[in-house]
């Protein structure tokens, strides 16, 4: 039950309220007292002996709810549920899956508001990212249910008039492990290709975040899925190694930190279960003399102080090429200077707390070891207390810029996942390539330049297949239009390459 510690004056309608300017919750008058598991249905209490973990609000402190991690009988319960739920789900069309998981995206579309001001208030992120977060969930959910009623087998002719076929069948009880950055969109993520397909899903939120996937279930079971479709387990370690282990799982899909990947694919691989993991990233951004520099700067700031920099994917080796590092860490550092902290429940805030008090320790102590590593401080990375006395035990801290970094510092080479953006000066683009590469947390990354690769002044290679060459020459690759070559100039390129 979400009780408010301070109650309004007049009990109004999420919705009447907004539409008079007024927030229904303020960071620091949730209470959660409703169970947080969730299987064949409902919401569930867990096991009567355990030791509850606290969950805490990151942008007050204060205690939030206690959570009762399952044991093995509570996940035996949802995983006999969920299993129970396949054989209903898994027998209807694709269209008839379609039609509940539009259903369940327009429940979300309905609550958009009430769901991002939980995950605010569980996660510490600011609420304007809250709600893009709901609605690419939405989006993700609506997506897999187009997908739905198109998925088909194949017909192979055989000799003498015989023929085989093929079927796409889903797999039975899928297992979603989530992390805390992205509670609610994980969970959707997870489930709405597993539902698509006919599958049935237990999930476990990480403990750090485990309000915001139970309302996911229930807006599920108000959809209309079967008793036992889509299941919320919590818990920590053991819970999941429970999940993973468990001999009705059939697919297990992790989201989190590349150590807890190894360990699943490995009890996975006991039970032969096939695994989808989405693990952690040190990417790099690289930011070439002849970009837009305006855009350059906004994609820097974006791809590290994003969530407060706790996003898998981010670009935090920021590889700036010499000419322009100047210009671009002066900018850089006004903009993040710039950056309004504080209550993430307010529109004006562009950045809240951490997710919690040992994740903040954590990040600061990378900022301690790049200074004595020999980076400098551009600005930030020092814990931050908001003035607003409800704010001052939140975990905040101001973003930071970091000068002088080079390829071998933990501050480069280490996933900080918190707003800690190391700047690195190259030369040449042979270079950046091979330092960018240059690393095992490889997930994602970003280029900025007005010129494709082959196509900056005085580079001559042809790298990228763009549209047909004017020499006529099938296999050359030149672009058309914007190519300064001549035919036969294009295709002496192609022949040095
Ligand atoms: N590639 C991606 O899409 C994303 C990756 N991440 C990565 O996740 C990390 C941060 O998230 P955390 O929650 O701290 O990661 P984590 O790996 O500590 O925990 C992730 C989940 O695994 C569970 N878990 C822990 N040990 C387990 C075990 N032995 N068996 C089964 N389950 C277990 C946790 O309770 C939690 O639900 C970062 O490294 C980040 O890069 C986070 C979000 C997205
Ligand atoms: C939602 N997005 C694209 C910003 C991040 C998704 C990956 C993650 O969960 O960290």
């Amino acid at each position: 039950m979400l009780r408010r510690l301070a109650s309004l004056p007049l009990r109004r309608p999420a919705a009447a309220l907004l539409a008079a300017g007024v927030r229904c919750i303020s960071s620091g008058s949730v209470e959660i007292t409703l169970p947080l598991n969730f299987w064949a249905g409902k919401r569930r209490t867990g096991p009567e002996k355990c030791s509850k973990d606290i969950v805490y609000e990151p942008a007050t402190g204060r205690v939030l709810c206690q959570l009762e991690p399952c044991g093995a009988v509570e996940v035996d319960q949802a995983v006999k549920a969920a299993k129970l739920a396949f054989g209903y789900w898994s027998k209807m069309s694709g269209m008839e899956r379609a039609r509940v998981m539009i259903e369940a995206a327009h429940i979300i579309e309905s609550k958009r508001e009430e769901i991002a001001e939980m995950e605010v208030v569980n996660n510490g992120k600011s609420i304007t990212e809250a709600r893009l977060d709901v609605d690419s969930a939405r989006l993700c959910i609506e997506y897999y249910a187009g997908l739905a009623s198109t998925l088909a087998g194949q017909h192979v002719q055989l000799p003498g008039g015989s023929f085989a076929y093929t079927r796409r069948e889903p797999l039975g009880v899928c297992v979603g492990i989530g992390a805390w950055n992205y509670p609610f969109q994980i969970a959707a993520w997870k489930s709405a290709p597993a539902l698509a397909c006919g599958n049935s899903m237990v999930f476990k939120p990480s403990p750090v975040t485990p309000v915001t996937a139970v309302m996911l279930a229930e807006i599920y079971a108000k959809a209309g899925v079967p008793e036992g479709l889509f299941n919320v387990v919590q818990g920590g370690q053991e819970t999941g190694s429970l999940l993973c282990q468990h001999p009705d799982v059939a697919k297990v899909s992790f989201t989190g930190s590349v150590p807890t990947g190894q360990k699943i694919m490995e009890m996975a691989s006991k039970g032969v279960k096939p695994v989808t993991l989405e693990l952690g990233g040190k990417s790099p951004l690289l930011i070439f003399k002849d970009s837009d520099l305006e855009n350059a700067v906004r994609g820097a700031l974006m791809a590290n102080f994003l969530s407060q920099g706790q996003v898998c994917s981010n670009g935090t080796r920021v590889f700036v090429q010499k000419d322009i590092l100047p210009e671009f860490v002066k900018e850089v550092v006004k903009r993040t200077q710039a950056i309004e902290i504080g209550d993430p429940l307010l529109e004006s805030t562009r950045m809240g707390a951490l997710v919690s008090q040992p994740h903040l320790d954590k990040v600061l102590s990378f900022v301690d070891r790049a200074k004595k590593e020999g980076a400098t401080v551009l600005c930030g990375g020092e814990s931050y207390v908001p003035s607003d006395p409800k704010l001052r035990g939140g975990y905040y801290m101001t973003p930071c810029v970091l000068g002088n970094c080079t390829d071998d510092m933990t501050c480069v080479k280490e996933e900080i996942f918190g707003p800690v953006m190391s700047v690195l000066p190259f030369e040449t683009e042979d270079e950046v390539l091979q330092r960018a590469n240059d690393t095992s947390l490889g997930l994602a990354a970003g280029v900025f330049t007005r010129h494709r690769a082959g196509e900056r002044p005085g580079d001559d290679r042809v790298l990228l297949p763009t549209e047909d060459c004017v020499c006529g020459d099938g296999r050359c690759r030149q672009p058309l239009l914007d190519h300064p070559a001549t035919a036969s100039q294009s295709c002496a390129l192609r022949q040095r390459l």
